[in-house]
């Protein structure tokens, strides 16, 4: 007997999702079903709900959305060794070849052949959904499910703290979206000092402060490169996070890290920037690093230990909370008005 589901589907080609309900799926080999427990919107979500180029060219309605997850294992395909009934998992999203030059060189965090959870494929806005048991990632059972979904997104950010030493260096974080939050919590945690948070968006620069960062800077109405000059004694910090994907953001981080500093870029530029090389990269010595995906699996470790260490502040940067999706539109308006940190829905009302 088939049983039914409720899931938050992209059903057109248009702006916007639904929800529907559709039947239970069945894992096939190399698959779990997961009783999905907490899944949470990503800003790639929020460019598929939008319709943006990008998803245009890339995503085949119909197909459920959502990444970012923590679920339950309720059944196991045929094949599965790894997992069974009752593991409680997260999902990694990059779903790589393992055969390619890069797989072959231990960096599958750029393989050549990345499928991505969710986005080329059924994903995990639904009360169940299927995993591909290779991605999944084995949660201590005592960490809470609004946690455990944030996964995913945190090993953005611990990849791009962690790029290089941060234990007592000044750093600076452009943007204070959900992944530059994330990442500031990862920062204090590391014991950055001072962090310095440059975001335009008052609300926003509230959810930094309760995070942690020590000092926050509206850039639309004071120069960034002077407020960290006067905060470092003229120095420039020792560390520049890159999580706005702001052209000026980037101009500013770059001319307000010290010479010989670190220079980590994670937010995606809308367009092709102009960098004066010579002056703020070459002559500066600074280290640069360009950011995506997660380290395939060290990035887990880090980002599951950190969190049971007690040390990162997530509480204030899930601002939203529902249980069950009836009230998704809202979610999603709100977010792309800038008014939350991360959402996180609890698919199952009871
Ligand atoms: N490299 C990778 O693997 C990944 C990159 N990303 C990118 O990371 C970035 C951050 O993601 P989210 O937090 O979800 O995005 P978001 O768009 O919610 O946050 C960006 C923040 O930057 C702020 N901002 C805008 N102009 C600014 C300026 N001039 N100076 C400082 N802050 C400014 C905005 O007010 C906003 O709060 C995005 O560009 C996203 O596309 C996201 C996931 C993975
Ligand atoms: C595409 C995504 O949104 C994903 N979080 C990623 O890390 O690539
Ligand atoms: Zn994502
Ligand atoms: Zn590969």
């Amino acid at each position: 007997m088939s049983e039914k589901m409720q899931a938050i589907m992209k059903t057109k080609p248009a702006y916007g999702a639904e929800l529907v309900e559709v039947e239970v799926p069945k894992p096939g080999p190399g698959e779990v079903l997961i009783k999905v427990l907490a899944t949470s919107i990503c800003g790639t979500d929020l460019h598929i709900y939008e319709w943006n180029e990008w998803a245009q060219s890339r995503i085949k309605p119909p197909q459920i959305m959502g990444h970012e997850v923590a679920g339950e294992v309720v059944e196991v395909g045929p094949g599965v060794d790894t997992l069974q009934e009752g593991d409680y998992i997260s999902v990694e999203t990059h779903i790589v070849c393992g055969k390619c030059y890069a797989c072959k060189h231990n960096r599958y965090h750029v393989c050549q052949n990345t499928k991505i959870f969710g986005v080329d494929m059924n994903g995990v806005f639904a009360e169940y959904a299927i995993v591909p048991a290779k991605n999944a990632w084995k949660n201590p059972k005592n960490m809470p499910p609004e946690y455990a979904t944030l996964q995913e997104p945190l090993g953005n950010a611990v990849d791009t703290v962690l790029a290089g030493p941060i234990a007592g260096r000044s750093t600076l974080i452009t943007g204070a979206g959900p992944l530059g939050l994330l990442g500031i919590a990862v920062a204090k945690a590391s014991g950055a000092y001072p962090v310095i948070v440059s975001e335009p968006s008052e609300f926003r620069r509230e959810l930094a402060k309760k995070v942690g960062a020590d000092y926050v800077i509206n850039p639309f109405e004071e120069d960034p490169v002077k407020a960290v000059m006067d905060i470092t004694n003229g120095a420039g910090v020792e560390v520049f996070l890159e999580f706005s994907g702001a052209p000026k953001a980037l101009e500013q981080g770059l001319k307000a890290t010290t010479p010989g500093g670190r220079v980590s870029l994670l937010g995606l530029f809308p367009r092709e920037v102009t960098v004066d090389f010579n002056n703020l990269i070459i002559f500066k010595a600074l280290e640069v690093h360009g950011i995506t995906g997660r380290h395939l699996w060290e990035t887990w470790y880090t980002v599951s230990s950190l969190i049971q260490s007690g040390k990162l502040n997530l509480d204030p940067v899930i601002t939203h909370k529902y249980r069950g999706f009836d009230r998704f539109e809202e979610a999603f308006e709100l977010m792309r008005a800038g008014k939350t940190g991360k959402v996180v829905f609890f698919p199952h009302k009871g």
